[in-house]
C-alpha cells in the first residue's frame, strides 16, 4: 500500500457545492461582518459612489448576509439584486426586512451565472477576494456578471483594480521551531539536534499557510507584481495572474519566506481612491498574508538583491484552489522554483 496522498480531482459541481457550504455556516459571515477594516472600506467606497449609485440599479454579486446590498440602498439605489448562492441568502431575506428594505433590495437565490435578472445595472458592487486574492476563483463570477448585466458603457464595478505584492520575511517563528531541536539537550539531557533537518523539511513546506505577517518580519520594500483592471480583465487572464519583482533588503537579516498580499482600490468620483489594504503594514484583515516558505533559510545583508517571477493559476485537482510558483534569486545563489498551494479543506480532495 502506498503512503503517498494523491490529490483526486473533483469534478466542477463537487467543487462548487464544498465551495457555497463553506459560506452556508455562520462563522465566516461573522468573521467578515466582524472585519471592520474590509466592511467599512467597502461602507464608506458605496457612499462616497451615492453620486453614481443614486436612482439607480445595483446588482451585488454574492450578497452573503446582504450588507453591501444595504448599503447601496443607504447610498441612494433605486433597485439592489442581492444575489446569493447558499442558504445564507434566507437570512439575507430577514436582515433586508429587518431594516425595511425589501422594496429596494431583491434577494435572488441561485448562482450569479444561472439567475434571470429583470434588466440590466449601473452598478455591481461584490466583495470577491480570497486568501492571496485569487483564493476560491471567485473573481471569475464577478466577470460573467460583468459581461452578461452590467451596462455598457457607463456602468460602475466596485472596487474595479485589484493589486498583488510580494516581499521576502524572516518569520522569527519558524527560527525557534528549528532551533527548538537543539535545545532539548539542555532540558532533559537527550540530544534530538538531529531532528532540525526533518523539521526544516516539514515546517519549510509547500503550503501557502494565512498567518499574520508583523512589520518587523518584514525585509524590503514590498514590490507589485501584478495588477488587474476589474473593468477589462479577462476569465482567461485569470488562468495565469504573473508579473516580476525586485526587493532590495533593508539589513542582515535570515530570509526565510516570501509573504504575498493584496489591495483593492475603489474610484470615488472628486475623491482621491480608496484602497482596502491587506498589507503587513496596514491593520489587521481576515486575510491577514500569504504566507510560502523557502525550503532552506538564505542570509541576507542590505541591499541584497531579492528578485523572481510570480505566476499564480488555479490548481488542477480544484480551480477554485489557487497555486503560487516562484522562480526566485536572492543574492549571488543560483535560480530557485517553487510551487505552493493552499492545503484542500476536504479530504474528500485527497485518496
Ligand atoms: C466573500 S463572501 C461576501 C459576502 C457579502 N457580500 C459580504 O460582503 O459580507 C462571498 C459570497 O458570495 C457567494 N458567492 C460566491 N460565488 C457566487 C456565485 N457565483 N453566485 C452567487 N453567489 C456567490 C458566496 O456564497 C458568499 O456568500
Amino acid at each position: 500500500m502506498s503512503h503517498v496522498v494523491k490529490k483526486r480531482k473533483l469534478d466542477k459541481s463537487r467543487q462548487d457545492s464544498l465551495y457555497f457550504d463553506s459560506y452556508s455556516d455562520v462563522t465566516i459571515h461573522e468573521e467578515m461582518i466582524a472585519d471592520h477594516v474590509r466592511t467599512n472600506t467597502y461602507r464608506m467606497a458605496i457612499l462616497r459612489n451615492s453620486e453614481c449609485i443614486r436612482g439607480k440599479v445595483v446588482l451585488d454579486v454574492g450578497a452573503g448576509t446582504g450588507v453591501l446590498s444595504i448599503f447601496c440602498a443607504q447610498a441612494g439605489a433605486r433597485k439592489v439584486y442581492a444575489v446569493e448562492a447558499c442558504s445564507i441568502a434566507e437570512q439575507a431575506e430577514k436582515i433586508v426586512k429587518q431594516n425595511n428594505m425589501e422594496e429596494k433590495i431583491q434577494v435572488i437565490r441561485g448562482t450569479v451565472e444561472t439567475v434571470d435578472l429583470p434588466e440590466k445595472v449601473d452598478v455591481i458592487v461584490s466583495e470577491w477576494m480570497g486568501y492571496a486574492l485569487l483564493h476560491e476563483s471567485m473573481l471569475n463570477s464577478v466577470l460573467y456578471a460583468r459581461d452578461k448585466w452590467l451596462q455598457q458603457p457607463g456602468g460602475v464595478i466596485l472596487p474595479n483594480k485589484a493589486e498583488l505584492y510580494i516581499t521576502p520575511i524572516c518569520d522569527p517563528v519558524v527560527e525557534d521551531r528549528l532551533h527548538f531541536w537543539y535545545t532539548v539537550k539542555d532540558q532533559y539531557g537527550v540530544d534530538m539536534s538531529c531532528m532540525s533537518d526533518f523539521a526544516t523539511k516539514c515546517i519549510m513546506n509547500s503550503d501557502i499557510t494565512v498567518n499574520s505577517v508583523t512589520v518587523e518580519d518584514v525585509l524590503s520594500h514590498p514590490a507589485r507584481f501584478a495588477e488587474l483592471d476589474l473593468n477589462t480583465v479577462t476569465v482567461e487572464e485569470l488562468r495565469s495572474v504573473k508579473g516580476d519583482f525586485t526587493c532590495e533588503c533593508f539589513g542582515s537579516a535570515a530570509v526565510n519566506a516570501f509573504c504575498v498580499y493584496f489591495t483593492v482600490t475603489f474610484p470615488c468620483p472628486d475623491k482621491p481612491a480608496l484602497v482596502l489594504s491587506t498589507s503587513p503594514f496596514k491593520p489587521e484583515t481576515h486575510w491577514k498574508q500569504a504566507v510560502l516558505y523557502l525550503d532552506v533559510p538564505v542570509d541576507v545583508v542590505q541591499d541584497t538583491l531579492v528578485t523572481g517571477e510570480v505566476s499564480m493559476y488555479p490548481s488542477e485537482a480544484s480551480a477554485r484552489h489557487i497555486c503560487i510558483h516562484v522562480d526566485y534569486t536572492i543574492g549571488e545563489q543560483k535560480k530557485q522554483s517553487k510551487t505552493f498551494s493552499i492545503p484542500d479543506w476536504s479530504s474528500e480532495a485527497q485518496i
